[in-house]
């Protein structure tokens, strides 16, 4: 018996020391074989230039150290136009173990999205798509990567963005204007800090929740458990983008259990008011022509994926909200710093629109000059950091080769931060659009993307932006917070870092 034991105890430490060389075996031949890859990556990218990595960590992580010893008031897109104008028109970069090759030249940018129409990129729109384990934007509009799925279905959201849906939806971008213009009156002693932005994500909000599904929630005067799900849903995907710990520590996947909790509960609410429309338009009593009964109704022929209609739902939450509230943050932290083009704006509204409340779309379409303030905002603040494509067939730029399924990244930002394409990019000049100081040459600005897959709600989004705007300069004076940061943040979208913190006082009161 005892033998037995003393048997049992030496075989069972020889396993352990077997099992702890296997351990040792198989991490080194990962670390090897991850080195290895590295190394063979690194080699096919070398022809092309780009901003060395230093030493062995750099080899490992790339330029994530550079990002890390970023100064606290700089975006990483900063970085990328400090590397543009070192390396010129292309250039590579290494973000972790990955080779990202960065372009802003026109000619080759109108090659990958007009000419070639190459397809986005499956490691970027697919962790967009579905980050953290969880289906969060899924196969909607924005990322989806099957191109006959999304082709059908972009052709059956196109009417709901035509002209004639967006004079029907002037009534609600009016309204819910005017509701949130009733708050600021309640705030506007000149004395209270505002963070303007937040004001705006509520009525952008309520925008898109009743023209495009028929939901009326108020979130600019009060909580909600839709506003709750889509504004912590994209905090948690902002931090999913930024924090590399999340997988590996205790708290980090205690977030992500959290995280997909909200998501899912997102999704139910979706998936609820998806049938109960379902049923209503079956039953021939639902008559109101939002995105949604659009959606369905184009598609009532064939079956019905719930899940993409779902993924739909959420994509139009978060593409169509955050975009507007952030360009409306960004007008007012620009101009508020300028007053003579304030005054430019407020004379324009005078002259040709007045005291007039229910505007249409030929009212705000007769206001260039506050046009071209949203177009100078949109070149400085670009809003949408960066699109990603990959090559499917061999492509050249300037001469160098671009290998296969290259990541190939472009930025509106960075290209509208380029001096060779803006002269004196840091200053706001609507200038630059309204009176064509300096020629403004094709692709190197792309605010809502370029080509098939460009933003549908592009005109949806400035149309509401003019009416918010005519409504705040008919009944507001406003005084920036010298205090705050004047410098952008970067998540998933480019936003003011302070929010836009002012104060309000009536107009001629
Ligand atoms: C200032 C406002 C906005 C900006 C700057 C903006 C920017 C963009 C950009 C750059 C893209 C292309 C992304 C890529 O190629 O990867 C895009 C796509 C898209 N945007 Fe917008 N957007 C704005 C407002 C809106 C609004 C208001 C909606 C909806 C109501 C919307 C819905 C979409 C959708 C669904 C797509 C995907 C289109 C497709 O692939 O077919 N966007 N947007």
């Amino acid at each position: 018996m005892n033998l037995k034991l003393v048997d049992i105890l030496s075989n069972l430490k020889f396993s352990k020391l077997k099992i702890l060389s296997i351990l040792t075996g198989i991490g080194l031949g990962s670390i090897g074989f991850k080195t290895l890859q590295i190394y063979l990556r690194r080699r096919k990218y070398r022809h092309i230039p780009g901003p060395k990595t230093k030493g062995i960590l750099g080899f490992y992580i790339g330029n994530i150290v550079d990002i890390i010893n970023l100064p606290k008031d700089k975006i990483f897109h900063d970085l990328i136009i400090q590397w543009a104008n070192e390396y010129g028109h292309v250039f590579k970069y290494q973000l972790m173990d990955k080779i990202v090759v960065f372009t802003l030249d026109p000619e080759a940018i109108r090659e990958i999205f007009i000419t070639q129409l190459f397809p986005k990129h499956p490691n970027v729109y697919g962790i967009i798509g579905f980050p953290l384990y969880s289906r969060f934007l899924g196969n909607g509009l924005v990322t989806d990567l099957d191109h006959s799925r999304w082709r059908h279905r972009r052709n059956l959201f196109n009417p709901s963005f035509h002209k004639k849906s967006l004079v029907g939806f002037m009534e609600e971008f009016n309204l819910k204007s005017k509701i949130l213009m009733e708050k600021f009156r309640t705030l506007a002693d000149g004395k209270q800090m505002i963070s303007i932005l937040d004001e705006f994500n509520n009525m952008t909000m309520d925008i898109i929740a009743t023209v495009g599904f028929g939901m009326e929630i108020d979130s600019i005067n009060k909580d909600n458990q839709l506003k709750n799900y889509v504004f912590e849903g994209l905090r948690g995907f902002n931090r999913a983008l930024i924090d590399p710990t999340l997988k590996v520590t205790f708290s980090g996947w205690s977030f992500i259990r959290n995280y997909r909790r909200l998501v899912s509960n997102l999704r139910g609410l979706g998936k609820n008011q998806i049938l109960s429309r379902i049923k209503l338009i079956q039953d021939g009593s639902y008559l109101i022509d939002d995105l949604l009964t659009i959606m369905l109704k184009n598609n009532q022929n064939e079956q019905f994926d719930l899940e993409i209609l779902i993924d739909d739902f959420v994509t139009f939450f978060v593409a169509g909200q955050e975009t507007t509230a952030n360009l409306l943050a960004a007008v007012l932290l620009e101009i508020g710093q300028k007053q003579q083009i304030v005054k430019k704006i407020k004379d324009e509204i005078d002259l040709e629109i007045g005291q007039k409340v229910d505007l249409t779309l030929e009212d705000v379409n007769k206001l260039r000059y506050l046009g071209c303030v949203i177009k100078e905002t949109l070149r400085k603040w670009s809003i949408v950091p960066f699109m990603s494509r990959m090559n499917n067939v061999p492509f050249k730029i300037k001469n160098y080769d671009i290998p296969i399924g290259s990541n190939i990244q472009v930025s509106s930002y960075v290209s509208g931060h380029f001096e060779e394409f803006f002269p004196n990019a840091e200053l706001f000049d609507p200038e630059r659009f309204y009176s064509n100081k300096h020629e403004i040459k094709n692709y190197t600005y792309m605010p809502f993307g370029l080509g098939a897959r460009n933003c549908i709600g592009q005109n949806f989004g400035q149309a509401k932006a003019k009416v918010c705007l005519v409504k705040f300069f008919q009944n507001f004076e406003f005084e920036l917070d010298p205090e705050q940061s004047f410098r952008p943040i970067q998540y998933s979208a480019i936003s003011p870092a302070s929010k836009t913190r002012c104060k309000l006082t009536i107009r001629n009161a």
